[in-house]
């Protein structure tokens, strides 16, 4: 078998997001998140700029010049009333990274704010799904190599997603386009075995999954979608990119993320890493509209609406039912 062109970049990623679930895993498990607010109101805590500073650390030493699309900046970490959150990140970064001063934690933060197209870039969400991770439930740390604006290799960490299979709870998923997709438990990140899609061909059955974030996917035309089509069941409510996780695992059909505020663009961020694990697991993803995910523009998937993701044989039903379906 040739070797893959990219062994190197997946085994990096799949460190990167492994090391950052620590510090996710140990912050959420003290409670102290120092939440802050964004501009546009929505949250950030140490733990995001914590796994920033960690991935991005990373990739910068394995990759040097390789620019970085990240969710996160330095900027609020900066603000002098905002010094004690700055030394509780340096204070996590630092259980991983004995050296960090504030001033590394910062600067490696800050490799993440490259914003233009780049024939290659990666693209980072150090925590998909805060709003999850704030209520102890699904949130994943998302890495994704792009080379001329298509994903090449992927590396999901889902902290807290279990199975019905074993005890474990906490899983990376990876994959390299053309090499299949991956599951290992953050526990033995290198015992990798192979994943697929589901195989149900009858929409009537399929499971189907969305976001619990009302704001993040309309949830009543979602439910139109699925009487059309027949599904019975209720929709499973999960934040983040665990979504595209629990698809590629084959435990649920169709993950459906149907705009609600008119002009709202959604981010490379928090689709690009999934969006490979699920086309590499047999699946396919569209926008609303049918299109492929164009990855291409920096950080925005400005050509496209929304995501249909599936196992792949519902996919046209699924995308013929939501072109049909009343917004
Ligand atoms: N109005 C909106 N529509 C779609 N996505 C939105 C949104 N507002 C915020 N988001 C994005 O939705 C992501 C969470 O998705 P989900 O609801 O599937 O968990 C957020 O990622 P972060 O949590 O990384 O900020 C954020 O980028
Ligand atoms: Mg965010
Ligand atoms: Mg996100
Ligand atoms: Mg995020």
């Amino acid at each position: 078998m040739a070797t893959s062109p990219y062994s190197e970049e997946l085994r990096i990623a799949i460190e990167a997001v492994v090391e950052a679930s620590k510090i996710c895993r140990h912050i959420q498990s003290t409670e102290d998140f120092a939440e802050l607010s964004k501009n546009d109101k929505s949250p950030v805590t140490v733990a995001d700029f914590g796994s920033q500073a960690i991935v991005c650390k990373a990739i910068q030493e394995a990759f040097p010049g390789d620019p970085i699309i990240a969710e996160e900046d330095s900027a609020a970490l900066r603000l002098p009333d905002q010094i004690s959150v700055l030394e509780r990140v340096v204070k996590e970064v630092k259980k991983l990274q004995p050296a960090a001063s504030k001033e590394d934690v910062l600067s490696w933060i800050d490799q993440g704010v490259s914003r233009d197209p780049a024939p290659r870039t990666w693209t980072l969400d150090p925590i998909d799904g805060t709003k999850g991770f704030l209520r102890k439930e699904q949130y994943a740390i998302a890495l994704a190599l792009l080379i001329d604006g298509q994903v090449q290799v992927a590396a999901l960490a889902c902290p807290n997603l279990d199975t019905a299979e074993s005890d474990d709870v906490g899983f990376v998923f990876s994959a390299v386009r053309g090499e299949g997709a991956f599951v290992a438990s953050l526990s033995s990140p290198n015992d990798r075995r192979s994943i697929q899609t589901s195989d149900c061909t009858s929409a009537k059955e399929a499971r189907f999954c969305e976001s619990v974030e009302s704001g993040h996917s309309d949830h009543s035309w979602s439910s139109e979608i699925a009487k059309q089509l027949g599904i019975s069941r209720d929709s499973v409510r999960l934040d983040s990119q665990a979504k595209y996780a629990v698809v590629a695992r084959g435990e649920a059909e169709i993950y459906l993320r149907l705009p609600t505020k008119p002009g709202y663009v959604e981010k490379i961020w928090d689709h690009a890493a999934g969006c490979l694990v699920i086309e590499e697991a047999g699946g396919t993803v569209t926008d609303v509209h049918g299109y492929p995910l164009d990855f291409s523009k920096g950080a925005l998937l400005s050509e496209n609406q929304g995501v249909i993701a599936t196992n792949g044989t519902l996919h046209e039903e699924v995308a013929a039912a939501v072109k049909n379906g009343t917004a």
